[in-house]
């Protein structure tokens, strides 16, 4: 035994003799494993009959355990363990960790050899690891990366580069659980490849921050993968990052992890994600949770586990700079002159290839052969394949298209079936299903028998990026017959799911994720009109790309809708025979967002190309965009294309007087070729702009979002604009002379359709100007304490039934009995109203609901719905036959105030049997296409209502519950096969 085994023995000696259990389970596992022979066993027994356990205990550990040979010290351990004593063992080991000088010399030996390990390995990037000849020098070609972090929900975020990543950010505290994400090729694995390559040069040199890598006592690198079947990071360690040579057991190791400061590091999260136990505890800090953890995944599989991370980050496409950056660092390697590849990034039409660095990359590496410049990923990648083709062909002594029919089909199929599975290899009993699978692997895009574990020589065979296996799937599926590849994309999903349910990991699904394969394939079947119009009137179907989406927000996503312009953004040329069915089924509108993709906006693009009549109207949510410059450009190309008409709305934020100023002129808005509505973001513009500030004559809506008194240079603009359109929403207290203004503009637009004013704030003294106008269709006010005379105003308002939309805001429960009364009264004359939204009501004061002929109805947060307003709302929504969207917001307040015990006159709670009954009557709504609860508190009891009333829902396409605290996860099982039907778009929190 070691003498440091045998001074933690001595030292543990009265904690031993009073906790030691000696029983037959311990003796069982002693004699079994050979540290004590049946004599002892026998002499122990006989101490414990003429004396006592204690002394039987004093006798093991002085006389016998010592003497036991080298390996007896761990073995007593595990007989521990398997003898339910395990903390005894904990014990000794901590104790080992802390007093024991020679631990640290497993340490430190565990150290170099990752240390030496990381710095050989991971020195170079292979961007094509199949040709061993072409590699970079890690350190040489490295362009230092910036992340974003996000700082809150709302998606706000900052900058932070890679010396400070472990820095402690929003808190004090460091941050233990990181999470890097983003798209393909990225470059997330090499971030992982640097930070792990640096700690292994073992300084720091100057570079670093206080908290960087080398602050770490372990670094301990891995791939997703690695966890899979193995049960902890021990055991991952010896299985992946040590020689098979290495003497160390997982309990020493485990010891090692314990004591020490460590980071691990997991790349690919996206690659094994299933089924990876090991890992999901790691993440969720059921093991481990005191060491850092730093986890990387393209963006998209993590969604149920973001909460575990204290940091999370994302890693964007190149800058400029560092687009030049990467190309000089890339000439300067290989000692060439950087001009050709720096002239390359000028060419526009590549510039979004060129922001991913595994694409500049092999832009680089192409550049270096051909001069031509490739502007879809598609035809990027076909390049590669090509000269990969070519060497293979050279190399194995066939000619290409012997290649191409018996080892690159195959690998096709391979890939298929990998990306199936969501993985990236092959393992090895499925490579043995084709006879010639060496050869396949000596084509280059397999790197060859990867051994995964050192320990038990498992094979499997690596395909080289994910983008890779995406590209040689869209490949096998090009080459299906018609049937079984529309067979294939008919059995994709085309609506987002995302669910979040306490302590339930279920995965989303956004529709971007089954874009990188079809994007490929729109790109390869390009050639063929026909195929490539079958799939994309599949899209169109399964998209909704011909309807109408709206409205458009702040955080409407760049979702199903957009699908098809981000596929033909792939394609060169959009050939007619597609071109002809675009024009066709063209949505009657399309909303352009902030979150709108670089592709969707070149999809965009290609489609103004298209000839339309009449054209497509637009609108652009100009706010808070990436790159305010390129999108103000993209705006303008729009502007001028003869496809698109941009007479629609537009939403900009200035930061000051000027960028108004600058920003109106720029997209010409209220000009007769341009955006004729207009949202603007006040909040920030302090100064008053020129003298010759003005809107286009055209300017038919004004939307002003927290308008503030000063901003009154905004209402002269408009006053003798031809306005059918004047919104205020959340403005601030109006002074006299905005108040006269806005009656000024009001008497002079006799043509307005539609007024909108909401704040805090009664608008009641703006009735008598409404009630004068023969055209008013649309009315969102806020009323507080209205006067009898503003009150006949509203009545003559409802009564002379234009209105087709009506939302009504009150400030606490201010609705008063004769506002209640002119409403029932109204409801039975109102057979023109469609659309109707209330806040802050009691609707059991408004049984004459049932009257209306809705098609979309909300009751706004927070509203009165209690039992006996469910039955009001049964009842009306039994009779609106027509409804298409329905939105009720249960009282969010009732369950903080339980939470908080405060009794509040507010809260109100509803029976589950009235909950089934509006559960049956909203089943009976059958053309309800969107549906929304929130704070509905959904117990598990009411879930087979739910179920019958989505399944009775067949137009149904929305499905959202947010706020709901009562559903378990035996709840959700039930649920679960209802909500995830095809074409359903769920959102539950
Ligand atoms: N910071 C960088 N500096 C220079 N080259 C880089 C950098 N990051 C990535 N690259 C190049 O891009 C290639 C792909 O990067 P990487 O494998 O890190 O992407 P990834 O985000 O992990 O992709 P995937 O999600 O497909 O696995 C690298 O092999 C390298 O050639």
């Amino acid at each position: 035994m070691e003498d440091r085994h045998k001074e933690c023995l001595l030292k543990n000696r009265v904690f031993m003799c009073s906790e030691i259990s000696l029983s037959t389970g311990l003796f069982a596992n002693l004699t079994e494993s050979g540290v004590i022979t049946d004599e002892h066993l026998q002499k122990l027994q006989n101490i414990i009959r003429n004396d006592t356990t204690k002394a039987a205990v004093l006798y093991f550990l002085t006389e016998l355990l010592p003497k036991r040979g080298s390996k007896a010290f761990n073995l007593f351990l595990e007989a521990l363990c398997e003898s339910q004593q395990e903390h005894i063992a904990d014990h000794l080991k901590q104790c080992l960790s802390d007093v024991c000088p020679e631990d640290a010399g497993t340490f430190k030996s565990l150290r170099s050899e990752l240390q030496s390990y990381y710095k050989r390995r991971l020195a170079s990037i292979r961007p094509m690891p199949w040709l061993q000849d072409i590699y970079l020098n890690l350190t040489d070609v490295f362009v230092e990366r910036q992340l974003k972090l996000k700082t809150n929900h709302k998606g706000d975020e900052r900058i932070v580069t890679m010396k400070n990543l472990f820095t402690p950010q929003e808190t004090e505290e460091i941050p233990r659980r990181l999470l890097i994400e983003g798209n393909p090729g990225i470059g997330k694995s090499t971030i992982c490849q640097t930070l792990a390559h640096e700690w292994g040069k073992q300084s720091c040199g100057r570079h670093c921050g206080t908290l960087c890598v080398h602050s770490f006592d372990l670094v301990l690198s891995f791939h997703a993968g690695d966890f899979i079947d193995v049960e902890s990071v021990a055991h991952a360690v010896q299985k992946h990052l040590l020689p098979s040579d290495y003497s160390i057991t997982p309990s020493e190791l485990q010891g090692v992890i314990k004591a020490k400061n460590v980071l691990i590091i997991v790349d690919a999260f996206d690659e094994a994600n299933a089924g990876n136990r090991t890992l999901d505890r790691l993440i969720e800090g059921d093991i481990l949770r005191h060491k850092t953890l730093l986890i990387t995944s393209r963006f998209n599989f993590l969604e149920n586990k973001q909460r575990h991370f204290e940091s999370r980050f994302t890693v964007e496409g190149y800058d400029e700079e560092e687009r030049l950056e990467h190309v000089k660092r890339y000439a300067e390697h290989k000692n060439i002159a950087s001009a050709p590849f720096e002239s390359m990034l000028k060419d526009k039409s590549i510039l979004d290839l060129c922001s991913n660095p595994l694409n500049l990359t092999l832009l680089c590496l192409l550049r270096e052969e051909d001069t031509q410049l490739r502007i879809t990923r598609t035809a990027l990648y076909t390049s590669i394949h090509r000269i990969i083709k070519q060497k293979a062909a050279k190399r194995l002594k066939l000619i290409e298209a012997e290649v191409e029919e018996s080892l690159l089909r195959p690998l096709y199929q391979f890939a298929f079936e990998a990306h199936q599975k969501n993985e990236t290899v092959v393992r090895e009993k499925d490579s043995k299903k084709v006879q010639n699978f060496q050869r396949i692997c000596e084509v280059g895009y397999l790197t060859n028998e990867v051994i995964i574990s050192r320990l038990q020589k498992e094979v499997r065979f690596q395909f080289t990026h994910k983008t890779f296996v995406e590209f040689l799937t869209a490949k096998h599926i090009a080459e299906m017959d018609r049937e079984e590849r529309m067979n294939w994309m008919q059995h994709l999903r085309y609506a987002d799911y995302s669910i979040w349910i306490g302590g339930l990991a279920i995965e989303d699904f956004k529709v971007e994720q089954n874009e990188p394969i079809l994007g490929f394939l729109f790109g390869l079947l390009e050639e063929e009109s026909a195929e490539l119009t079958q799939m994309a009137s599949l899209v169109i179907n399964e998209t909704r790309f011909s309807y109408e989406h709206h409205p458009l927000s702040l955080v409407s996503p760049c979702g199903a809708s957009h699908q098809l312009l981000r596929l033909i953004a792939e394609l060169n040329v959009v050939p007619p025979e597609l071109a002809e069915v675009i024009c066709k089924r063209r949505p009657p509108l399309i909303n352009i967002h902030r979150h709108c993709s670089v592709s969707c906006r070149r999809g965009m693009l290609k489609l103004c190309n298209l000839r339309f009549q009449p054209p497509i109207r637009m609108n652009v949510y100009l706010i808070d965009s990436h790159d305010e410059e390129e999108m103000m450009s993209f705006v303008q190309k729009l502007i001028e294309s003869k496809s698109i008409d941009c007479s629609k709305k537009i939403w900009i934020k200035p930061r000051n007087d000027t960028e108004l100023w600058n920003d109106v002129r720029g997209l010409r808005i209220g000009q007769a070729d341009s955006f004729q509505q207009v949202s603007i973001y006040c909040f920030n513009i302090e100064g008053i702009p020129c003298e010759e500030f003005s809107f286009g004559n055209h300017l038919s809506e004004l939307e002003l979002f927290r308008f503030k008194p000063w901003h009154s240079f905004l209402l002269e603009a408009a006053l003798h604009k031809p306005l059918t359109s004047l919104q205020f929403i959340r403005c601030y207290k109006l002074d006299d002379r905005c108040i006269s203004l806005i009656h000024q503009l009001l008497r002079n637009q006799r043509n307005l359709q539609r007024v909108q004013l909401t704040s805090w704030q009664h608008f009641g003294c703006f009735l008598a100007d409404f009630a004068q106008m023969e055209n008013l269709q649309s009315l969102e006010i806020t009323l507080n304490d209205s006067t009898d005379e503003e009150l006949r105003s509203l009545e003559a308002i409802l009564k002379r039934n234009k209105l087709s939309e009506l939302t009504i805001h009150s400030w606490y429960f201010s609705y008063s009995r004769s506002l209640y009364s002119v409403l029932n009264d109204s409801f039975n004359s109102m057979s023109s109203l469609r659309e109707l939204r209330l806040r802050y009501v009691n609707i059991i004061h408004l049984p004459n609901l049932r009257h209306l002929d809705l098609i979309n109805f909300s009751l706004l947060s927070p509203s009165e719905l209690n039992d006996d307003g469910i039955a009001v709302l049964s009842d009306a929504l039994r009779s609106w036959r027509n409804l298409q969207q329905l939105s009720i917001d249960f009282d969010p307040f009732s369950s903080v105030a339980e939470q908080l015990s405060i009794d509040f006159d507010f809260r109100f709670s509803v029976a589950e049997c009235s909950l089934r009954k509006l559960f049956e009557a909203i089943a009976g709504c059958h053309r309800l296409q969107i549906l929304r609860f929130d704070s509905l508190e959904m117990a598990d009891s009411v879930v087979p209502s739910v179920c019958r009333m989505i399944e009775s829902l067949k137009q149904l396409r929305k499905f959202t519950s947010v706020g709901n605290k009562s559903l378990t996860e035996e709840g959700f099982k039930q649920l679960e096969p209802i909500i995830k039907r095809n074409g359903l778009n769920i959102h539950m929190e």
